[in-house]
């Protein structure tokens, strides 16, 4: 059966089932869906609705994320599990991933990174780019609230702004800036303002030579890096050298 596209999205409330899964709460509304906690069998997966309005504007570009998170098999990506369409629905089950968000994390329970810290988070975010380069994908939205941390795995969600690198339009070094940026919010976390001057956080960080080459080479202040692995290398002597 194909979606209706001109009918309106149903919001579905807990214990509501849609094909063989029952809701557990909503997670969060964006512009493009609506992301549910569903349950089958005991078990929770994540159950993504696509809104009608998006599949008509978007077009072909509305299915990447799921054509690409078909293609991948990492542990801190979630599995697409399958495609749920009917008249009502239109959406996709996809393995449930442990943690909060780094935004959660960083902003609700205030919760201050160390060094060795943003060194294990880093570190891992390295390896899973690393992946997804590999396979000609870049992701475009690595940011606070698309990354879940349980304390020991980071894993990385939300995949509908990813797309096939080209290297015209979409390439691999479109993530650094995002990576960068990712790295400044744990930084962030243990600032304190001293006076009323907001500087540029190249200022006001306390931060080591390397760590603020690191950053100045990820955000693109300063030369941007080439590839992953020009990353992968600098990253591990930054924080090699702050040992
Ligand atoms: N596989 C998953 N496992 C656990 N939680 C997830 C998973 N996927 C998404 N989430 C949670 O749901 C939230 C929304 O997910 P996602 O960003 O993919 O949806 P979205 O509809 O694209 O939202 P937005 O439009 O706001 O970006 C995430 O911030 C995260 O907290």
């Amino acid at each position: 059966m194909v979606l209706n596209l001109f009918r309106r999205d149903k919001l579905y409330k807990p214990s509501e089932q849609i094909a063989d899964y029952i809701i557990e709460k909503t997670i969060g509304e964006g512009r493009f869906g609506i992301c549910y906690q569903v349950s089958q069998d005991q078990k929770l997966y994540i159950l993504k609705q696509l809104k009608r309005g998006m599949l008509k504007k978007a077009g072909v570009k509305a299915r990447f994320e799921e054509e690409i998170l078909k293609s991948l098999q990492h542990e801190s990506v979630p599995r697409f599990i399958k495609k749920i369409e009917c008249e009502d629905f239109y959406g996709y089950v996809l393995e449930f991933k442990a943690g909060k968000t780094f935004e959660d994390i960083i902003y609700l329970d205030k919760h201050v990174f160390a060094r060795a810290e943003i060194y294990k988070v880093g570190h891992q975010l390295v390896e899973i780019l690393k992946y997804l380069h590999s396979k000609s994908i870049v992701h475009r939205d690595i940011r606070v609230p698309n990354t879940l941390y349980d304390g020991q795995t980071v894993n990385l969600v939300d995949f509908g702004l990813a797309r096939w690198i080209n290297n015209e339009i979409y390439r691999a070094d479109m993530d650094f800036a995002f990576m960068g940026d990712f790295l400044l919010h744990l930084y962030y976390s243990s600032f304190e303002l001293k006076g009323f001057k907001k500087r540029p956080w190249y200022d006001e960080l306390l931060l080591k030579p390397k760590e603020l080459l690191l950053l100045k080479r990820l955000m693109g202040v300063n030369q941007r890096y080439k590839s992953i692995f020009d990353v992968e290398e600098d990253f591990h002597e930054t924080f090699q050298a702050n040992k």
